[in-house]
């Protein structure tokens, strides 16, 4: 382990790059109030987000071990004072440039002042709203200010606080119900602690401003890099199977929105979208008249045989990580009556690192690892697990490569070349 002092002089060190870049582009130094951190440029994010992995390994051994645990294990009183000011919506009493009494908020928001107060300064010390110490009259930080400006934002913190959160303490339930070989996605802690044997989206799909929420908040995450599709082109020639003729099956492909990408950056491949009949059904409408001819739409249930002509490449992007071993085995079991020799499966998912990890930037798919458990009985992989994944479904299954994206944070707003 590195002595104290380096890895403050690393923190320094990569501290005076960014501050020398705001300074030379007339940036204002990062506050709660305002955070231009997100102004830097694309190689400079990277650089912040190594400065945050230094400040929070430093912040954990000053703490100490004790600390430190104790720190996680109270975790859930910050989520609790989140819970409160999202649920009753404290922030959008204050205004967004002025200051409000917890009496006011208290009016506006219909939570009685005493627990408006003890929440908001539980929410404090995360740095979401401020106090001033004079009047006593709160203020909004950049955290609590976002939570009303941006729809996106507060989706994916209601969807995390107040949804998967509170559904995650019936994990260890479902898995002494289960012989802790929960599998089914309607068996998950979510549809546990919402009381139904439904899988997640059944439910959703009878509370409307759950589901609104539940897409508005992936639709918030994926604006981050990690899920810039331009990936997909570096993570595969397309090239080298562009000719005329050439199929691709985009497996649980959804709205088509995969392959619509990927046929501006091919001139001949012809896309087959499989997915369910709902979806499927809608899809068509939505694509440019050029994609027409180049985009077909086929109802197709992936735990079902494929009987399509064999395709070039069967192309997964983000379906194997919401199914269990069980469920996932089936639907690469499900891709081999359409497969000769040399047909390409492309298996796009996060791809946990081997070994410990502790840098927060990394340990952001773990935690969508307890998100997956928890939603569908589902899971992140190493490429280990999907090698056998891939060995179970089929023996004559070959692991050519794994490839990876430059790792941004999962959060990163600024697009940067992979
Ligand atoms: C997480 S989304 C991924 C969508 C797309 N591949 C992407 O990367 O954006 C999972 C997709 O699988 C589809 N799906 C779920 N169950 C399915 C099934 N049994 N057969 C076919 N598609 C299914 C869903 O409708 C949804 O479009």
């Amino acid at each position: 382990m590195p002595s104290l002092t380096s890895i403050a002089e690393s923190i320094v060190a990569r501290a005076k790059k960014l501050d020398a870049y705001l300074e030379a582009q007339n940036i204002a130094y990062p506050s709660f109030d305002d955070d231009t951190l997100d102004q830097l440029p694309d190689e400079l994010q990277n650089e912040r987000w190594a400065l945050a992995n230094d400040a929070n390994e430093l912040k954990q051994l000053s703490r100490g071990a004790e600390q430190n645990t104790l720190d996680c294990a109270l975790n859930w009183t910050d989520a609790l004072g989140l819970r409160v000011v999202y649920h009753y919506k404290l922030a959008n009493a204050v205004p967004l440039d002025g200051t409000a009494s917890y009496a006011e908020i208290a009016s506006a928001s219909g939570l009685k002042e005493d627990l408006c107060r003890r929440f908001i300064h539980i929410a404090i010390g995360n740095h979401v709203f401020t106090e001033d110490l004079e009047t006593q009259r709160v203020r909004h930080t950049a955290s609590s200010r976002r939570l009303v400006t941006d729809q996106g934002f507060s989706d994916a913190v209601g969807l995390e606080i107040d949804d998967l959160g509170p559904a995650s303490s019936k994990m260890i339930d479902v898995w002494e119900k289960h012989d802790q070989d929960a599998s089914e996605p309607n068996q998950s802690a979510f549809s546990m602690f919402n009381e139904t044997d439904k899988p997640i989206f059944d439910l959703l799909a009878s509370q409307p401003e759950r589901a609104r929420r539940f897409g508005g908040a992936m639709r918030y995450f994926i604006k981050g890099d990690f899920w810039n599709l331009r990936h997909m082109l570096a993570l595969f020639d397309w090239s080298s199977i562009d000719q005329p003729g050439t199929q691709v099956a985009d497996v649980g492909g959804g709205n088509g929105q995969i392959s619509q990408y990927l046929s501006r950056y091919t001139a001949h491949v012809h896309f087959i979208v499989q997915d369910l009949g709902h979806v499927v059904s809608q899809a068509p409408s939505q694509l440019p008249g050029e994609l027409q001819d180049r985009i077909e739409f086929v109802e197709h249930n992936f735990f079902t045989p494929q009987t399509m002509e064999p395709p070039a490449v069967f192309l997964l992007r983000f379906i194997l990580h919401n199914w269990a071993d069980k469920y996932a085995t089936r639907i690469l079991q499900g891709l081999v009556p359409a497969m000769r020799k040399g047909t390409k499966v492309l298996i796009h998912e996060c791809v946990l690192q081997d070994g410990p990890v502790t840098d927060s930037t990394s340990h952001f798919w773990f935690q969508t690892d307890a998100i997956m458990a928890t939603i569908f009985n589902g899971q992140e992989r190493t490429a280990a697990e999907y090698e056998r994944l891939l060995k179970a479904a089929d023996l004559r299954f070959v692991v050519e490569a794994v490839r990876r994206v430059s790792r941004p944070s999962p959060n990163a707003k600024n697009p940067r070349p992979s």
